[in-house]
């Protein structure tokens, strides 16, 4: 879509040059569509590439992406039979499942408390107990550890999220942020389960649903590449959701990019 974007922009220069006024004005327009649509769609891309820049880490643009230790299935059974139960107790719970790579301490506003521990759905439901003095916050799970508890998040700074309470907009917060994590919520107050990913929240979900969800984004057969440098990464996420700006944009039929790494 790159590719198509220049020839657009080409296209409306050689229009201009050779006086085509109607056809110039056409293109023009569709270039400065395709501009904004770019620039909406890969916000989360450019702001992790602008971070990377500013901290002047140029290495991790061309670093191979450090992979997370697939999920195994015990693991995300554990997670599920616990954010089951915490739902059917109605205590709040805030999941960070790493997807693809590791996370950067540095998007959290606070880290929380190291724990490095197996997952397991006893101390899952241990750590969100409401007296315990790690239950407030973000738990993140990386590969089949519990990393740390008690992080907090940044929040969305959507409207739209602007109703919902602080838990639910944190865990968008953090997706919005960081493409390579998923979070999973569990509300104190209706018990209700949601999945949160890119800023999205998907709600509410039974368990059935949140087993599939996270088994399709979690499973160890997803296709990741094993070296993956960033700036290719980039690449290939600019070339397909492009794809999928441009085909919604000529009304084409077209899939939902999914940028499973
Ligand atoms: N920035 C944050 N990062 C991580 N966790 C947070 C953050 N802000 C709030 N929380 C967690 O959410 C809890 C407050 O939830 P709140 O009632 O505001 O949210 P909610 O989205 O309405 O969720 P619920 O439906 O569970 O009430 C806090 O006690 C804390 O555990």
């Amino acid at each position: 879509m790159v590719l198509g974007f220049v020839i657009l922009m080409l296209a409306s220069a050689l229009s201009h040059q050779w006086g085509l006024e109607l056809l110039n004005f056409v293109l023009e327009k569709l270039v400065i569509g395709c501009a904004v649509a770019m620039a909406v769609a890969l916000q989360s891309e450019f702001r992790r590439f602008l971070e990377l820049l500013g901290r002047g880490e140029f290495k991790k643009l061309f670093q191979p992406s450090t992979l997370s230790l697939p999920k195994s299935d015990s693991t995300i059974d554990e997670i599920v039979e616990a954010v089951r139960e915490l739902s059917k107790s109605r205590i709040g719970a805030l999941l960070i499942i790493e997807t693809t790579g590791p996370i950067d301490e540095r998007d959290f506003s606070v880290p929380g408390v190291k724990l490095n521990a197996e997952v397991s759905k006893e101390l899952i439901q241990t750590i969100f107990q409401p007296k315990t003095l790690l239950h407030d916050g973000a738990t993140l799970v990386r590969g089949s550890r519990i990393l740390a508890s008690g992080i907090i998040l940044p929040l969305s700074g959507r409207t739209a999220s602007r109703q919902l309470g602080t838990r639910h907009r944190a865990a968008m917060g953090i997706t919005e942020r960081v493409e390579n994590c998923i979070c999973v919520v569990v509300s104190e107050e209706t018990g209700s389960i949601s999945l949160a990913e890119r800023g999205n929240l998907n709600r509410p979900l039974t368990i059935a649903k949140l087993k599939e969800l996270l088994e399709d984004k979690l499973s160890p057969t997803i296709d990741r590449e094993a070296v993956a440098p960033g700036l290719l990464s980039l690449g290939r996420k600019i070339r397909s959701k492009s794809l999928f700006v441009v085909s919604r944009l000529l009304g084409l039929p077209s899939t939902a990019p999914r940028d499973k790494k």
